[in-house]
């Protein structure tokens, strides 16, 4: 169980940015959860603040709950005995998730001899099964190989093998599809199949990604929760205006992404929805900021549902 409390994220830089406004969100013991959004809305800043991963400058407030234990409270030295043991975190694979310098062998095989006392050749072996688990192909040979030799898509599925080596029960997973083809996420979505027992809160822009490995959505826009739901409503009933005019605008949905402007929008932004400006339905009380409205298990942080909280 991972509870996200009211969590905030701003960075204290000359501008001052709010990365993750007021989040809360909670993830069920075996539950597989998606966040999408698109650039921008604080998705990765999100997952990083759970971790405790946090860039310098970043001032956090809120909670965080796993099994009832504040992360946001602990030492570093407790959270890493937290990190990579029973939460593990697998970053984007474009990234430098894997070291260039290192095999990659090795790199799977770390997390267990760090964090499960595995001896080293017994890690080895275990990690060539996992690399054939995960499909990198001719494995005995490729764990012996530098990341450098592998292709974007065999780059992520072994960052999954290195994140899910200690065996820790809950994964959070940052874009693992970004810059792959069809097939390649194809091949990362088997790879989620098979963590069926685990606890997934998976960062993703890609909606039908998300629809294949979550059984709940969570939308973000500009570093507000706007809408989590069941995958099957948020695809089949989206309440918040921004939650469908992004399913509109899925290429299977015929691209038709539309925004009116039908009131004036000076400062919506700022003060009130930050969906305002963009949205077809604004009405005057979207001049103030929505709390999260709760429509029968739904929730949605949009003015239309304010009478039937
Ligand atoms: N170190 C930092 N200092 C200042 N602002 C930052 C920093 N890191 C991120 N931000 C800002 O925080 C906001 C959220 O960023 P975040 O990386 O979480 O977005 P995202 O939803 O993951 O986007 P993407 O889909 O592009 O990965 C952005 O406005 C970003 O510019
Ligand atoms: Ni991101």
């Amino acid at each position: 169980m991972l509870e996200i409390k009211d969590l905030s994220v701003k960075f204290a830089s000359e501008h001052s940015v709010q990365a993750v406004e007021h989040v809360s969100l909670s993830v069920k013991k075996g539950e597989h959860v998606a966040i999408v959004g698109e650039t921008g809305s604080g998705k990765s800043i999100l997952l990083l603040a759970v971790l405790g991963l946090l860039p310098e400058g970043a001032l956090v407030t809120g909670e965080v709950f796993f099994e009832d234990v504040d992360l946001l409270k602990l030492s570093p030295g407790q959270l890493n005995k937290i990190r990579g043991n029973r939460i593990s975190y697998v970053p984007q694979g474009s990234g430098n998730g894997l070291n260039p310098l290192l095999r990659v062998g090795f790199q799977i095989s770390e997390p267990m001899v760090v964090h499960r006392k595995t001896p080293k050749a017994e890690a080895w072996r275990k990690s060539v099964e996992l690399m054939k688990r995960f499909y990198i192909g001719n494995e005995e040979q490729a764990a012996k190989q530098y990341p450098h030799t592998f292709s974007g898509g065999m780059k992520q599925r072994a960052l999954i093998a290195m994140g899910i080596s200690a065996d820790a029960g809950t994964i959070l997973a940052d874009e693992p599809t970004k810059g792959l083809d069809e097939e390649r996420i194809a091949e990362v979505v088997r790879c989620f199949q098979q963590l069926e027992d685990k606890t997934i809160l998976c960062v993703t822009h890609d909606l039908k990604f998300a629809k294949e490995i979550s059984r709940r959505i969570c939308v973000m826009y500009s570093s507000n929760l706007v809408e989590y739901a069941s995958t099957e409503e948020i695809l089949s009933s989206p309440l918040h205006p921004y939650t469908r005019d992004m399913l509109m605008a899925m290429p299977e949905n015929g691209l038709k992404f539309q925004t009116g402007f039908s009131v004036s929008h000076d400062n919506y932004e700022k003060m009130g929805c930050r969906y305002a400006a963009r949205c077809s339905e604004c009405f005057e009380k979207c001049r103030e900021m929505p709390p999260v409205f709760d429509v029968s298990g739904h929730k949605v942080r949009c003015w239309k549902y304010a009478s039937s909280d």
